[in-house]
C-alpha cells in the first residue's frame, strides 16, 4: 500500500501506510496532530492518529482576527481623510486595510511556526514602497505596534517599517489546490468601513483547495438579530463568527464571551423569507435581486449591508437568502467568500453560483462563478435556483 487517506474529521483513526510511513508521520506532526506508531508487522506499521483537526489554526485565526478588529475599530473611530487612498482600480484602501493585513500575517506566522506559511490576501505593499507612501507606512507601523502592545504580553515584538512591508507582502501567494493556504480580506467592505457602516475581517484556510476553517470578525454587527422586523433592547455590537469543517458554526462577542452555536433559519416558505444584498449597487445588481425576490414571493424589503457580515448574519438566521450578482466583467476573488462560505455551510446553509455549482476555491485567487453567488438554506434552494434561472433568462432575452 503506497498511499494513505486521512479522514480529517475523525478524532481518532488508524491508518495503515506503506514503506514510506515516516514521511506521512512527519507531515501529520507538522500540522500539530498527535501521532503514534504501532508496528503490527515489519512491512505494515499502523499510525494511531488522535486529532483535533485545525484546532491550533482556528485558535491562531481567532486571535489574529480579533486583534485586527481592534486596530480597525481604532481607525474607524478617528478616520481622517488622509487615511483613505485610492488603488489603481479606484477602489478605496485605508491604513486599517494595510494594518490589518500586516498584523494578521505576522500573528499567524508567529503562532504557527512549524507550518509552511502561505497567504492569499487582497492588499500589497506597492504604494507603500513609493516616496509618497512613507508617511502612511509609518502610521501603519505605529498602529500595528500599538495593537500588538495591547495584546497584554510583556514580550511583544516591535516591528519596523520593513517588517510591516514584508508581512503585507506575505499575502502574495497564489493559493491553489495543493497544501495549506490562508485566504485573507483584511477589511472586507472598505466602502462600508469608510462610511462608518458594516465591514468584516475575513480569514479562511484552504487545505487541498477546500475551505476548512473560517473566521469573520464583524466589529459593527449587532449581537442581536438584524433581520427585518426585529426589535431588540440591546444594541451591543461586535461579533466573531467561526467555523471549522465538520464542527459547526459558532458566534461570540468580539469582546470575548461564551460561544453560541448558530444555525441558518429553517424557513421553507419564501413568502416569509427576507434577503441580504450588497449595500453598493455597483457591486451587485439590485434590479436582478428584486426580480428574483418577486418571483419567489418574498415580501420583506432587502437588507442591504456591506461585506461578509451578510454571511455571518445569514448563518445565525437573521435572514434566509443572500443574493450577489456583480455586473458584467467583474471576477470574484476568493477572499471575498472563503470565510463567509464555510461560516454559512457549517451552520447548515448552501452556497453556490447562480447555476447551482459549488464554489471552487482551488483555482488561485479568482472564483470562476456562473453569473453570481446565491446563499440560502437547504429547503429554499430548489425554488431559489428556479427563480434565479427564470430571472436570468428574462434579463438575457431583454438585451
Ligand atoms: N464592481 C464590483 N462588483 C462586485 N464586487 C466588487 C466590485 N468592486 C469591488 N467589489 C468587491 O466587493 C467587496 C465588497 O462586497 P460587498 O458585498 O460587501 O459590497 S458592498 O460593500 O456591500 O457594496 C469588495 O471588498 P473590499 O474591496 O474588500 O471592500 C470588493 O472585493
Ligand atoms: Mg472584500
Ligand atoms: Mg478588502
Ligand atoms: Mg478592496
Amino acid at each position: 500500500m503506497g498511499t494513505a487517506t486521512f479522514w480529517w474529521r475523525a478524532r481518532s483513526i488508524s491508518v495503515g501506510v506503506g514503506s514510506d510511513w515516516r514521511l506521512y508521520e512527519a507531515r501529520i506532526q507538522k500540522r500539530g496532530i498527535v501521532v503514534s506508531t504501532r508496528r503490527r508487522s515489519s512491512s505494515l506499521p499502523t499510525l494511531i492518529v488522535s486529532s483535533m483537526p485545525y484546532e491550533k489554526e482556528l485558535a491562531a485565526a481567532k486571535k489574529a482576527a480579533t486583534l485586527a478588529a481592534r486596530l480597525c475599530q481604532k481607525v474607524q473611530k478617528a478616520l481622517l481623510q488622509s487615511d483613505v487612498h485610492s488603488k489603481s482600480d479606484k477602489s478605496p484602501v485605508t491604513v486599517a486595510d494595510y494594518g490589518s493585513q500586516a498584523l494578521i500575517s505576522f500573528i499567524l506566522e508567529r503562532e504557527l511556526p512549524s507550518e509552511p506559511f502561505s497567504i492569499v490576501a487582497e492588499e500589497d505593499s506597492g504604494d507603500l514602497r513609493k516616496e509618497s507612501g512613507q508617511d502612511t507606512l509609518k502610521r501603519i507601523t505605529e498602529l500595528v505596534n500599538d495593537t500588538l502592545a495591547s495584546e497584554g504580553s510583556n514580550s511583544f515584538s516591535i516591528l519596523t517599517t520593513d517588517d510591516v512591508l514584508t508581512a503585507i507582502d506575505n499575502g502574495k501567494s497564489e493559493g491553489g489546490s495543493v497544501g495549506l493556504h490562508w485566504v485573507l480580506d483584511p477589511i472586507d467592505g472598505t466602502k462600508g468601513f469608510v462610511r462608518g457602516d458594516q465591514y468584516a475581517i475575513a480569514l479562511g484556510l484552504l487545505h487541498e483547495g477546500k475551505v476548512v476553517l473560517g473566521v469573520l470578525a464583524c466589529p459593527n454587527l449587532p449581537l442581536a438579530s438584524i433581520g427585518s422586523n426585529q426589535q431588540h433592547s440591546s444594541n451591543e455590537v461586535g461579533c466573531l463568527f467561526f467555523a471549522k469543517v465538520g464542527d459547526g458554526t459558532y458566534m461570540q462577542a468580539l469582546g470575548g464571551s461564551t460561544q453560541t452555536r448558530v444555525h441558518v433559519c429553517d424557513i421553507d416558505n419564501p413568502e416569509e423569507a427576507s434577503f441580504f444584498e450588497s449595500f453598493e449597487a455597483a457591486h451587485s445588481s439590485h434590479d436582478l435581486s428584486s426580480s428574483i425576490a418577486e418571483k419567489l414571493g418574498v415580501k420583506a424589503p432587502p437588507v442591504r449591508i456591506d461585506s461578509q457580515a451578510k454571511y455571518g448574519a445569514l448563518s445565525r438566521g437573521d435572514g434566509a437568502i443572500y443574493l450577489r450578482f456583480p455586473h458584467k466583467g467583474y471576477r470574484e476573488k476568493i477572499w471575498d467568500h472563503a470565510a463567509g462560505s464555510i461560516v454559512v455551510t457549517e451552520a447548515g446553509g448552501i452556497v453556490t453560483d447562480a447555476a447551482g455549482n459549488p464554489l471552487d476555491f482551488s483555482k488561485g485567487k479568482f472564483l470562476d462563478v456562473v453569473s453570481g453567488i446565491i446563499v440560502t438554506n437547504q429547503k429554499l434552494m430548489p425554488s431559489l435556483l428556479r427563480a434565479v434561472k427564470e430571472a436570468l433568462n428574462e434579463k438575457a432575452s431583454s438585451l
